[in-house]
């Protein structure tokens, strides 16, 4: 389908991949190595919007299938405008979640079924599945105790969720890995920032071949 290699990092809510993926954001710059780095939801103007209207805190009557359906939307149009292109230029996607997250937090954590979830997503991505995905593995109230003490963050719609949502979100992803094991690498995200990047360094300069 492309000759780019897409990988997605996943995990729960303040699992670090976002500190993680500026890292070696930075280290490829260094290292010159390309490689396009985005997120979900957004990475383009009109996923940004729908993120918006997602995450809003005051959007608290949201309905949880018009949720999974504006995750699709905003990945439908992000995959077209930013990550298909690239792929089709042979260049290397890294993605800050994907499909796995509709399946975990909307499919598993808000109940409306994983494989119900996969079919709407699969209406959006149309084939087009991550080539690796990196989990980070980490409590939820962990992640959720490191977002808490993050001076310069602001909690979304999402992160306000109580603990049983996001204990549900962690089984949900453990159900999705099953479900695609060949596609998921695991690091372990309770370890420092210095030995995750390290982690997650030799699993990217092994599937990139650098
Ligand atoms: N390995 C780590 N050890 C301790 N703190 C960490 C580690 N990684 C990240 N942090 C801190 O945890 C907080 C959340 O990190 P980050 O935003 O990277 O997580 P995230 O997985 O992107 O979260 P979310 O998906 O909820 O946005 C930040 O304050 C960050 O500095
Ligand atoms: C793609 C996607 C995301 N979510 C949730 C997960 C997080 O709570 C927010 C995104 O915020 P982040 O700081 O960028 O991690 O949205 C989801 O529920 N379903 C999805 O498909």
């Amino acid at each position: 389908m492309s000759k780019g290699i897409f990988i997605t990092f996943e995990g729960p809510e303040g699992a670090g991949k976002t500190t993680i993926i500026n890292l070696v954001k930075e280290h490829f710059q260094k290292m010159g190595i390309r490689a396009n780095f985005t997120r979900e939801p957004g990475g383009i103007q009109i996923a940004e919007k729908i993120r918006e209207v997602i995450l809003n805190k005051d959007h608290v009557n949201m309905d949880a299938r018009t949720e999974a359906l504006l995750y699709a939307a905003a990945r439908r149009q992000h995959l077209v405008e930013k990550v298909i292109p690239a792929l089709q230029r042979g260049e290397v996607v890294i993605c800050d979640r994907f499909i796995d997250s509709s399946l975990a937090y909307q499919g598993y954590a808000r109940g409306l079924g994983i494989n119900e979830v996969y079919s709407i997503n699969e209406f959006a991505i149309n084939g087009q599945l991550p080539d690796l995905t990196i989990y980070f593995q980490i409590e939820p109230e962990e992640g959720l105790k490191r977002i808490e003490s993050s001076a310069n963050r602001e909690k979304n719609r999402l992160d306000l969720e109580q603990l049983s949502f996001h204990q549900k979100v962690q089984t949900g992803y453990e159900k999705v890995i099953e479900k695609f094991p060949e596609r998921f690498t695991v690091v372990d995200a309770a370890k420092s920032v210095k030995d995750v990047l390290q982690d997650v360094l030799s699993i990217l300069e092994k599937n990139m071949n650098i």
